[in-house]
């Protein structure tokens, strides 16, 4: 279970997460909220990609900082800026050499990504840049998933078959979304934001 406890988040003097304390102990949830509003930032702060001003975060009772806790998640997002010089290809195969996976052959045949796993990372689409994003949240097929507004400017085809793979995905799924695909899905926990940072809670 992914827990946070007591998070604040400030950038230059500037809160973003405040207070904020919750469990994730269901199998699908939707982050919403404004523009601004904190998603991004909550998604990378759960990643321990961002580190929160105070408070704790744990995965199934590890430290998010732990080597352990990280090799359970994957995450998708833009915010995260990928090394240009890299090739989707490079990226991929040091990815799966770290997470002892194979090269996800498969979801690269259905996001229609073959052709770019040799361009450098620099000269590719914001789609195409989307595709390695979530590839590399994919790969080594988490427990926790953790995708940032996943469908933005993904093509049909591979929006479909996103959408389908993770209506059966086993692990647990965190998304942030303005998209009706997850905020109207009965099976995504619907979390409001804002009612988060007004200090909601843990469930004792
Ligand atoms: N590195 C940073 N430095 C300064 N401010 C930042 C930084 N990252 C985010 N912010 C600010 O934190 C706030 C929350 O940003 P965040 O990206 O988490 O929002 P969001 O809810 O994901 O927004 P959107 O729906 O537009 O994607 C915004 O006011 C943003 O400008």
């Amino acid at each position: 279970m992914l827990l946070l406890r007591e998070i604040s988040k400030s950038y230059q003097k500037k809160p973003v997460i405040n207070q904020l304390s919750y469990q994730f102990d269901q199998q699908r949830y939707c982050i919403i909220g404004p523009n601004g509003s904190g998603k991004t930032t909550l998604l990378m702060l759960a990643a321990g990609l961002e580190i929160a001003s105070s408070g704790k975060i744990t995965l199934d009772d590890k430290p998010i900082s732990s080597v352990s806790a990280k090799r359970q998640l994957g995450i998708s997002s833009d915010k995260i800026i990928l090394p240009d010089f890299l090739t989707p290809q490079q990226l991929l195969e040091f990815h799966c050499s770290q997470h002892a996976c194979l090269f996800p052959t498969q979801f690269i045949e259905h996001l229609g990504f073959a052709p770019q796993l040799t361009t450098p990372v620099s000269a590719l689409s914001l789609g195409n840049l989307k595709k390695i994003s979530l590839l590399l949240a994919l790969a080594h097929q988490p427990q926790y998933l953790l995708l940032d507004e996943p469908t933005t400017g993904l093509d049909h085809q591979s929006r479909s078959w996103l959408l389908a793979y993770l209506d059966s995905y086993p692990g647990k799924i965190i998304v942030t979304s303005h998209e009706e695909s997850f905020t109207e899905n009965e099976h995504y926990h619907s979390v409001f934001l804002n009612e988060l940072n007004q200090g909601s809670s843990i469930a004792s």
